[in-house]
């Protein structure tokens, strides 16, 4: 199912979108996104990361321009409201921007903050979205076992619906989830998933009790899918802060799972302050919707990366895919 190389470089768009926030240390997205007989699909590995791990990135990306893709079950998806690491007096204009969502995932353990700063934000959170609202943290690894433990213990007034990724290994994960166990605050795994060499370990090693799914650096929808049927754990689609061509594809992963009892984090076109349709995957009502995105021309251009960028990328695209190719053709496959 592999196209030729010409056939991504031929429709290839680069583009960087200003964010609306600064969010995991960048102020813009870098993108790369071409068209296959499925439509258009995006190649987004962040800046720092490495061909190896890339080209996982563009197995997904192939598949979703190229691939055989399952039948969605669904036509719309639950999404979250993505709160940053921001000052708490920005966090009722960050929630305004996505409209009517009942979940809010809040970032914590920003590196330079404290855990005060953590407490003021859930609490805005809580107070601006009412008791009904669902809120989940997600500290990226950032708290040893005892600072999770103090944290998640100083949080848990505000009604967590789960911490995702409190520590950065799988046998703290394993250590903190017996720690907390007793104050019901379930516990999610993100990078222990999409950055481990063994997605499932973390499930098998009783380390937590949701995975956070993201289809580019699983490696694409079907391989996702495997994943949950392994692990036999509920499962939150999440976007690696795509463009809405990316998240169009994450939307199409959360529409073809069997259970979905969690909204997605999937809301993320609202954090950009520019995007490459004018027609936006952004929360509507709570939802966004499964459907194909074509960029806008206007937008492509308007925001077309420099060409020193828009060459960077060509490069590490087709670098990606060359370890694409020598994986398949080696037994050992990636
Ligand atoms: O899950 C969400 O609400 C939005 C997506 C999100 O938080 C992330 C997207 C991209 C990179 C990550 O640092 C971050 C995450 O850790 O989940
Ligand atoms: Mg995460």
């Amino acid at each position: 199912m592999r196209p030729e190389l010409n056939d991504l470089l031929d429709t290839a768009r680069v583009v960087a979108l200003p964010l609306a926030t600064r969010f995991r240390g960048i102020e813009e997205r870098e993108a790369l996104l071409f068209e296959g007989p499925n439509g258009w699909s995006e190649f987004s590995p962040f800046v720092e990361y490495g061909d190896a791990e890339s080209a996982t990135w563009l197995r997904a990306a192939i598949e979703f321009a190229f691939g055989d893709l399952p039948t969605p079950l669904r036509s719309s998806i639950p999404v979250n409201a993505t709160v940053p690491s921001v000052h708490v007096d920005r966090v009722a204009g960050i929630l305004k921007r996505f409209d009517g969502c009942r979940t809010a995932k809040v970032k914590v353990a920003e590196r330079g903050q404290g855990l005060a700063e953590d407490v003021a934000r859930v609490r805005a959170v809580r107070e601006l979205l009412g008791p009904e609202a669902r809120i989940r943290i997600d500290a990226n690894g950032g708290w040893n076992i005892d600072e999770a433990e103090r944290a998640i213990h100083a949080l848990a007034e505000y009604d967590l619906e789960y911490v995702e990724q409190p520590c950065a290994s799988v046998g703290e994960l394993v250590e903190i989830r017996r720690r907390t166990k007793y104050m019901g605050v379930p516990i999610a795994a993100d990078e222990s998933v999409r950055k481990a060499a063994d997605p499932i370990l973390v499930a098998r090693a009783g380390a937590a009790d949701i995975l956070v799914l993201k289809a580019q650096p699983l490696g694409g929808i079907r391989r996702s899918l495997d994943i949950i049927e392994e692990a036999g754990l509920p499962v939150v689609v999440s976007s690696a802060l795509d463009t809405s061509v990316g998240l169009s594809m994450g939307a199409w992963l959360a529409s073809v799972i069997p259970e979905l009892e969690y909204d997605c984090g999937l809301g993320t076109a609202s954090l950009l302050s520019a995007d490459v349709t004018d027609a936006p995957m952004q929360a509507s009502g709570g939802s966004i919707d499964v459907r194909r995105v074509t960029p806008t021309p206007r937008m492509l251009d308007g925001y077309a990366a420099s060409a020193s960028r828009r060459q960077w990328w060509l490069e590490r695209v087709s670098r990606c895919y060359e370890v694409l190719a020598e994986a398949d053709a080696s037994p050992a496959t990636m």
